[in-house]
């Protein structure tokens, strides 16, 4: 393994807010330039995962746990094919990395896929900021791309909004392929990829589950075509309400009742097919010790979470929608947001935080056995 100490180098580097406020530190990883959301993430472990979930796509991660990489990096966590965040802020960067699995240092890892960061800043001072002002877009800047403050404001300023951002299509697969059943096949679902992170096709076929991952394009008739049990419909970035074609797709999933889940885009979209707004939160939930209150059953259950957007439903009454009643399962113990949706007169339900649990807690699995047994109710 090789170990790196560029965590530590004397690079300077700013990080850039839209409200002007900066903070001063030195080059993590790769030295250039990035732009995305400034989003702080809770976790204390799992950045291998965070970093690699399609889900933050166009979002600077700001970690509120003082020391990462003390794990470096290894072969086996990754969530998809390469590392999506646009750039990545840390208080205290590992200089030695130790971990049995480890193969290399995140430095080393943040440089091989050009991910610019930054190291050495008030991390704490950086996410009351973000709690009190909301999410908003920042810059990176680190070695040559420092300019006068002006400029790099103008530049922040000059980017798009979180907001209105259509992301899940470049993020998704392009082709169609299957995760196999682990054991006895048992199902067959079809997988629709916003942004599919690669525990959740994992969980599905440890439950004998063959799953067929297909384009966020994918139509009806190509869903249709692997005669799945039940239809899955994944996490994914930007904002839920640009999810026209996914909706669409839904919808004709829910005419013909086939067992539907959903998780995180997923169940934005659900919101919407049913008929409910999306809305952005002031600064999100990104973590894994959020806790959730699954209605159904009283139970409380401590959660990954990563989402900037959430759906607007009624808490306290069942909804008549076009696919009869429906009424929020789970919802967050912080906030009152909607964290579940399921329908009453149908075989469908959803959930926005992450049961697949990568990295994260274990307490929703549940969930994925909740799926298996609506496609098992369906054939009976
Ligand atoms: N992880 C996700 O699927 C996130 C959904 C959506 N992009 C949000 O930020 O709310």
């Amino acid at each position: 393994m090789t170990t790196s100490t560029r965590g530590t180098t004397k690079v300077p580097a700013v990080l850039v807010l839209e409200d002007g406020r900066i903070f001063r530190g030195r080059a993590y990883g790769a030295v250039g330039e990035t732009f995305g959301e400034a989003v702080f993430s809770t976790g204390m472990t799992g950045y291998q995962e965070t970093l690699t979930d399609p889900s933050y796509d166009r979002q600077i991660v700001v970690a509120t746990a003082p020391q990462i990489g003390n794990t470096g990096w290894n072969d086996e966590d990754d969530e998809s094919g390469r590392i999506w965040v646009s750039g990545y802020v840390v208080r205290d960067p590992a200089r030695v990395p130790s971990n049995w699995r480890a193969k290399r240092s995140l430095d080393d890892e943040l440089v091989a896929q050009n991910v610019v960061g930054i190291s050495g800043i008030d991390t704490r001072a950086l996410t009351r900021h973000l709690r009190e002002s909301g999410s908003m877009r920042a810059g990176i800047f680190s070695g040559e791309a420092v300019r006068s403050e002006t400029e790099l404001l103008a530049r922040v300023q000059a980017q798009p909004h979180m907001k209105g951002a259509s992301l899940y299509e470049e993020v998704a697969t392009k082709e169609a392929y299957v995760v196999p059943a682990v054991g006895e096949k048992r199902f067959t679902v079809a997988a629709i990829d916003l942004g599919i992170k690669g525990m959740t096709p994992h969980r599905m076929a440890e439950r004998g589950i063959e799953v067929h991952v297909l384009p966020a394009t994918a139509s009806a008739a190509e869903v249709y075509a692997v005669n799945p049990d039940g239809v899955f419909f994944s996490n994914g970035p930007g904002d839920p309400a640009t999810a026209d074609g996914p909706v669409a797709l839904m919808t004709e999933v829910l005419e013909r009742r086939t067992p539907l889940f959903g998780i995180c885009f997923g169940n934005q979209i659900l919101g919407r097919a049913l008929g409910f707004g999306t809305y952005k939160l002031k600064y999100g939930h990104r973590g894994i010790n959020q806790p959730v209150q699954d209605r159904t059953t009283g139970k409380v259950e401590v959660t990954a979470h990563n989402h900037g957007f959430a759906v607007d439903a009624p808490l306290d009454q069942v909804s008549e929608t076009k696919f009869g009643r429906a009424e929020v399962s789970h919802v967050c113990l912080n906030d009152d947001v909607v964290e579940g949706l399921q329908l009453l007169d149908q075989p469908a339900f959803s959930v926005q935080y992450h049961p697949e649990a990568a990295a994260g807690p274990h307490d929703a699995a549940y969930l994925f056995d909740r799926f298996v047994s609506l496609m098992e109710g369906q054939r009976a």
